[in-house]
């Protein structure tokens, strides 16, 4: 796998599907939020965080088990997150986006990446994405920490 381009996307109004609701989609989720993204979440169960958003209408969350059915959710997201803790079902849902032409990122196999979700740091209106690869998401964690640190005091 070669070096991944670091693409600036616009969400702001944007369809978002993710798939789970769980520790990894929450994460992802608060940060896609603070782009603008309309996001609809997929999954039987959710944590409490997300439960939370769905009451206020920050997202939408169909609880339901990713199935065929669901497949008619994709069209029209720009990209897919797909973070359930069975890899039969993300798989599941990186075929039918696949099969769609949806951007699809996989959070249990970074071999099924169309794109890599970046640790995020902003300040002094500059954003920054930071990913080490696909290889080391502890190094890209450190390097984000950092980042926001200092681009805090400019
Ligand atoms: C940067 C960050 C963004 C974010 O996730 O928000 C991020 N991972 C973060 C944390 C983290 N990741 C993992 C743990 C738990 C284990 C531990 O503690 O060590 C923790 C810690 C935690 O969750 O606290 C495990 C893990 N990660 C991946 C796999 C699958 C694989 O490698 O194949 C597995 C094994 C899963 C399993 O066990 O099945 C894959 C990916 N993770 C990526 C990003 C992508 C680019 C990585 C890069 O740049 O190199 C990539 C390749 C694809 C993608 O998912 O986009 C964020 C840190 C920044 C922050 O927190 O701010
Ligand atoms: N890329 C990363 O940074 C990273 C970090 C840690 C873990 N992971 C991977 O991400 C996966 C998810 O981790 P987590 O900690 O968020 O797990 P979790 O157990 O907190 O959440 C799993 C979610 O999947 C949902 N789910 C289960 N079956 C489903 C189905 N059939 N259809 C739709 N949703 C379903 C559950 O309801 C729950 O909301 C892990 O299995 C691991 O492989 C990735």
């Amino acid at each position: 796998m070669g070096r991944y381009f670091p693409l600036f996307v616009d969400l702001e109004g944007k369809k978002v599907v993710v798939v789970g609701a769980g520790t990894i989609a929450e994460r992802r989720i608060r940060t896609l939020l603070g782009f603008g993204a309309r996001i609809t979440v997929i999954a039987p169960e959710a944590v409490d965080q997300i439960q939370t958003l769905a009451a206020e209408k920050e997202l939408v969350w169909r609880r339901e088990a990713w199935s065929g059915a669901a497949e008619e959710l994709l069209p029209g997201s720009v990209f897919v997150l797909t973070a359930v803790d069975d890899p039969a079902v993300n798989g599941a849902v990186w075929r039918a986006c696949k099969a769609r032409g949806i951007p699809v990122n996989r959070a249990d196999d970074r071999s099924r990446c169309d794109f890599y979700f970046p640790g995020v740091a902003e300040g002094g209106g500059v954003t920054v994405g930071v990913t080490a690869g696909g290889k080391n998401h502890r190094l890209a964690r450190e390097v984000t920490e950092k980042l926001k640190k200092w681009l805090a005091e400019i």
